[in-house]
């Protein structure tokens, strides 16, 4: 039998889940990257002015990374590199199809060292970007800031320390769901039935954070001023970058999907410990068929031990099949099931939270036509003839996001939970997703450009 995964093989906390043990480097110690930090310092005003492009052109050094003494600082610089990379591509009018050799290389070797793909991930710009403001304070959406930013902006900050938060409130859900496998191995079944107790408290939790998203984060400024900088650079042909991006001297443009929170290992990890399967969108389950692809390929987009700690638990998650063992255990099977119920309910809210900031500001922009976009920038909010709008992470996301949850409500283990989950919101006094009155038709799509199977990453092309 194969062990249980240990946190700390896997650079995971019981304490902080995802996020670093310690608090992320705010600036790189040596005097060496100065210029690196001195320019990202000013980010927000080189966009404002419209001057970011000419300024790395002509005054960013070619700098080695060998200077780099530990993970804290690959993890700075590559969050530092990732941020003017998507600001150089990106800046303002047409998007570049080619980044310079003082950004490109740099970022691809800090990239290969934290076994990342070069361009922003969720890692570069939730895990990796927050600061307290008052030390030794406890960790709350009271006392955190981000480090970097594109706009510089409220908005945009809180988007990303929303995010922060929930990872920090995610840790008890993977110490409990390792907590309820370890008990299910020894037959302790009271124990396994109080630790999925625990787990489905704190995922109710994690619905809540998300939820305070709209206190200071505005859907139009998100849309509009905020996402196509989040934009990666894969299948993005309606936003001027039909082959990706050429990297420095390479000979061959590369293409990445931008950020998303389907970069984030919580949320798998929680899939992967209640035994949630995901499929590629509108299939059903297949024989054989490795789960979903996006969901597959945004693991490509965590750092390596993340990635790591997901495959490990993937050899032993069996806790669905130990409920099923013992279905007559009625506590058991309600608590396995109030895990499900939760995380459905998270998605729910998430594909309301989808609704308000992508799909009616997408219908908006339309609405408003080309004279909406004169102030936009060229790149996502551009609408392609064929009016869809592009995700960060590239799925056509009402299709996607609501399998995901439909998925997650087909895995209760209870006929009563299978009751509870599909009509449960309700029950749950949940009001039904308004996304689901939303017409699928729009198909709107993912930021990065619709995800494909040629997974670059597989060919080691980074
Ligand atoms: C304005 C806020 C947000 C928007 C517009 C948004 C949009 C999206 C979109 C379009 C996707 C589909 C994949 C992609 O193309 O990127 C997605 C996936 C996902 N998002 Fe969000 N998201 C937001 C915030 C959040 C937050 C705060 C969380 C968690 C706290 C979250 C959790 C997820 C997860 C886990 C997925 C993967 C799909 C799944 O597992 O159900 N999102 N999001
Ligand atoms: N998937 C979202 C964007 C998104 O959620 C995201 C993108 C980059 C980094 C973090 C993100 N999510 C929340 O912090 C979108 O398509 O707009």
């Amino acid at each position: 039998m194969i062990d249980l995964p240990k946190l700390e093989d896997y650079d995971v906390s019981p304490r902080t889940g995802f996020l670093p043990e310690e608090l992320p480097l705010e600036r790189l110690p040596q005097e060496y990257y100065k210029p690196w930090e001195d320019l990202v310092s000013v980010l927000s005003s080189l966009i404002l002015t419209k001057r970011i492009r000419n300024v790395v052109d002509e005054k960013m050094p070619l700098l080695k990374v060998d200077r780099l003494t530990n993970d804290a600082q690959y993890r700075r610089a590559y969050s530092v590199l990732t941020f003017l990379a998507h600001a150089y591509v990106w800046g303002v009018g047409e998007p570049k199809d080619k980044l310079p050799i003082q950004i490109s290389q740099p970022l691809l070797q800090v990239s290969a060292h934290l076994e990342i793909p070069p361009v922003l991930t969720y890692s570069g710009c939730v895990l990796w970007n927050y600061k307290e403001i008052f030390k030794g304070e406890d960790m709350s959406l009271d006392n955190i800031d981000c480090i970097t930013t594109f706009t510089g902006g409220i908005d945009e900050n809180w988007f990303y320390l929303v995010s922060v938060y929930f990872e920090y409130k995610g840790a008890n859900c993977i110490v409990q769901g390792l907590e309820a496998l370890k008990s299910a191995r020894n037959g302790e079944i009271e124990k396994v039935t109080a630790h999925l107790q625990q787990m489905a408290g704190a995922i109710d939790e994690l619905g809540s954070v998300m939820m305070q998203m709209e206190d200071m984060c505005d859907p139009h400024i998100f849309y509009f001023r905020i996402r196509p900088y989040l934009a990666g650079w894969k299948n993005m042909t309606d936003a001027g970058l039909p082959n990706g991006v050429i990297y420095g001297n390479e000979k061959l443009p590369r293409a990445y999907s931008g950020g998303s929170n389907a970069q984030s290992s919580l949320i798998q990890a929680l899939d992967l410990l209640l035994n949630v399967e995901h499929h590629a969108t509108g299939e059903k389950e297949k024989l054989g068929s490795s789960g979903h692809s996006f969901i597959n390929e945004m693991r490509e987009y965590m750092p390596g031990k993340h990635r790591r700690f997901l495959e490990h638990l993937s050899k032993v998650n069996n806790i669905h099949e130990y409920v099923r063992s013992n279905s007559g255990n009625e506590e058991l099977v309600l608590s396995y099931d109030a895990c499900l119920a939760m995380l459905k309910s998270f998605r729910d809210k998430h594909i309301q939270i989808v609704t308000r900031y992508i799909i009616l500001q997408a219908q908006k922009s339309r609405n408003l036509g080309s004279t909406s976009t004169k102030t936009v920038r060229s790149g996502l909010a551009k609408k392609s003839s064929s009016q869809q709008e592009r995700g960060t992470g590239g799925t056509a996301l009402l299709p996607f996001l609501k399998q995901c949850r439909d998925e997650t409500g087909s895995t209760a283990a209870s006929s009563w939970g299978k009751r509870m989950l599909v009509d449960g919101m309700l029950q749950l006094n949940i009001k039904p997703v308004s996304a689901d009155s939303v017409q699928d038709d729009d198909n709107i799509v993912g930021l990065a450009g619709s995800w494909n199977n040629d997974n670059d990453q597989k060919k080691g092309h980074w």
